[in-house]
């Protein structure tokens, strides 16, 4: 089966329905702006539904992951789970009354100058059943996220590799690694939690950090690093803030290069701010490095009947790999545009100038800021398009009215 489809939207179109998506429409709905969302996967939120393991918590505190207009639930604890994160999602989506086009997968959008408006084309799978769309609307807002696409990196030898090889965004639980070696290659907040996850399941895992990380203590004498980093920027400059964080970390985490671990010679949060390189929150990870239950070791070379040879000569029996390898955006693979997002698909404006380009494109959760700047954006987004659309129906209405009294005149 095979249709085609062309469909005017009155209001912008959002590309994804994930917590960026959903804050942007529920912001655009207190503007009174009608808006469609369109949603590859069949659910909201499918990152977090679809591609996260069971004991996945948020790790910064819940005031700055809530979204815009709707608290948090009062019982949620300071860091709440995956499970509490959807639920609350999902409320946010029937509260506001967001009811996005799930199953279709936009393909290409691009702007056409004849007209002034936005194509975008999706398809639409259902079973067998497989149609097209093409959306026609003023305004489009990316919000597919940094984390649309895994990356999978090439390693030699690894196409051979007889056991399991994962992505970080297929592993559950650590349950079926059970008495396995298992070689967790990255060493990012999603290597240091699966590493622990693994260790907690008696599994024996391995870390690779081929580089350098900044490793924080997720909370620094009960109050969270995170929290009191924001605090200190309100004052003093990064750099010193940075300083302050480092020093925190070494008396809370002690020193940890003698397990293998660099610091990178950026502080934390200038590493996140110029290169998007997150730190890692410690959530226990470290305890058992330094216990000898999570074995960190050097960059891989290639993989060889079973065994995995490593940078430094030594060879290493591995029964699966995890590739905890981080993520991309996907933009360039489907927006036609070359002024407002570079070729890594993020806007070539640093934050806080990136969530508004051209001809109606917007960008939202682009800033390399978690969740709160997800927040920040979709409220900047739904002003912008809220004022011109109260103007217009001002207009509109202005101009009935007069129309509605000649004609009554004319009588
Ligand atoms: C494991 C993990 C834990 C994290 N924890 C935190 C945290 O504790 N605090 C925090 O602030 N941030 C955290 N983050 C950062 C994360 O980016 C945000 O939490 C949040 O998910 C970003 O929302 P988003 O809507 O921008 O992107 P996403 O949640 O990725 O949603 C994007 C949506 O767009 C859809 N989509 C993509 N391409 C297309 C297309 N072509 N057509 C149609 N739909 C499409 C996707 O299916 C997806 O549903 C975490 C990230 C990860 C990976
Ligand atoms: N609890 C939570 O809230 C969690 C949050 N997250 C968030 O999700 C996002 C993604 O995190 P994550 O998935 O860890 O990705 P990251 O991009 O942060 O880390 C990727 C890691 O993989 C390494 N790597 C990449 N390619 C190779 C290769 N070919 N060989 C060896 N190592 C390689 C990188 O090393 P190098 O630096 O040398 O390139 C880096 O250590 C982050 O923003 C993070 O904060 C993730 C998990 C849990
Ligand atoms: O978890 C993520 O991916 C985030 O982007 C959250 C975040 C934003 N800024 C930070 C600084 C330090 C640690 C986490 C974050």
């Amino acid at each position: 089966m095979f249709s085609k489809r062309c469909i005017w939207v009155n209001g912008p179109v959002i590309v994804g329905a994930g917590p960026s998506g959903l804050a942007t429409a529920a912001c655009l709905k207190q503007q009174g702006v009608p808006f469609m969302v369109l949603e590859r996967a069949e659910c909201i939120a499918s990152l977090w539904q679809k591609r996260t393991y069971d004991r996945l918590k948020l790790h910064l505190p819940k005031q700055f992951c809530q979204l815009p207009n709707l608290p948090f639930p009062q019982d949620f604890p300071e860091y709440p789970t995956k499970k509490q994160f959807i639920d609350y999602l999902e409320s946010y989506a029937r509260h506001f009354e967001i009811n996005p086009r799930f199953n279709e997968c936009v393909q290409c959008a691009r702007y056409d100058e004849t007209s002034g408006l936005w194509r975008v084309k999706t398809v639409a799978t259902c079973g067998a059943v497989r149609n097209e769309f093409e959306y026609i609307c003023r305004w489009l807002v990316v919000a597919t996220g940094e984390n649309a696409e895994c990356v999978m990196p090439e390693i030699e030898g690894l196409g051979e590799f007889k056991g399991d090889v994962i992505h970080a965004c297929e592993y559950k639980s650590g349950e079926s690694f059970k008495g396995k070696k298992v070689l967790v290659i990255g060493c990012g907040n999603s290597g240091m939690e699966l590493s622990l996850d693994l260790c907690n399941h008696n599994a024996s895992p391995s870390m690779v950090a081929r580089s350098s990380v900044h490793v924080l203590p997720r909370e620094v004498f009960g109050k969270s690093t995170f929290e009191l980093a924001v605090l200190l920027m309100q004052w003093l400059p990064v750099w010193l803030v940075d300083k302050i964080l480092l020093i925190l970390a070494w008396l809370v985490l002690g020193n940890m290069e003698r397990f293998g671990l660099k610091r990178p010679s950026e502080g934390p949060l200038e590493l996140k701010n110029t290169k998007g390189k997150t730190p890692v929150l410690d959530i226990g990870t470290l305890e058992k490095i330094r216990s000898g239950d999570i074995k960190v070791v050097p960059g891989i070379k290639r993989f060889t009947n079973g065994c995995v040879e490593l940078v430094n000569g030594e060879n290493q029996d591995v029964d699966a790999v995890v590739l905890a390898t981080g993520y991309r955006s996907n933009v360039p693979s489907w927006l036609q545009e070359g002024d407002f997002f570079s070729k890594n698909g993020f806007p070539k404006s640093p934050f806080p100038n990136g969530w508004k380009g051209n001809a109606g494109l917007y960008a939202v959760g682009f800033t390399r800021r978690g969740l709160s700047g997800a927040s920040s954006d979709a409220i900047k987004i739904a002003q912008d398009i809220g004022q011109v659309w109260k103007q217009e129906t001002k207009q509109k209405k202005q101009r009935t009215t007069a129309c509605h009294r000649r004609c009554i005149s004319q009588f």
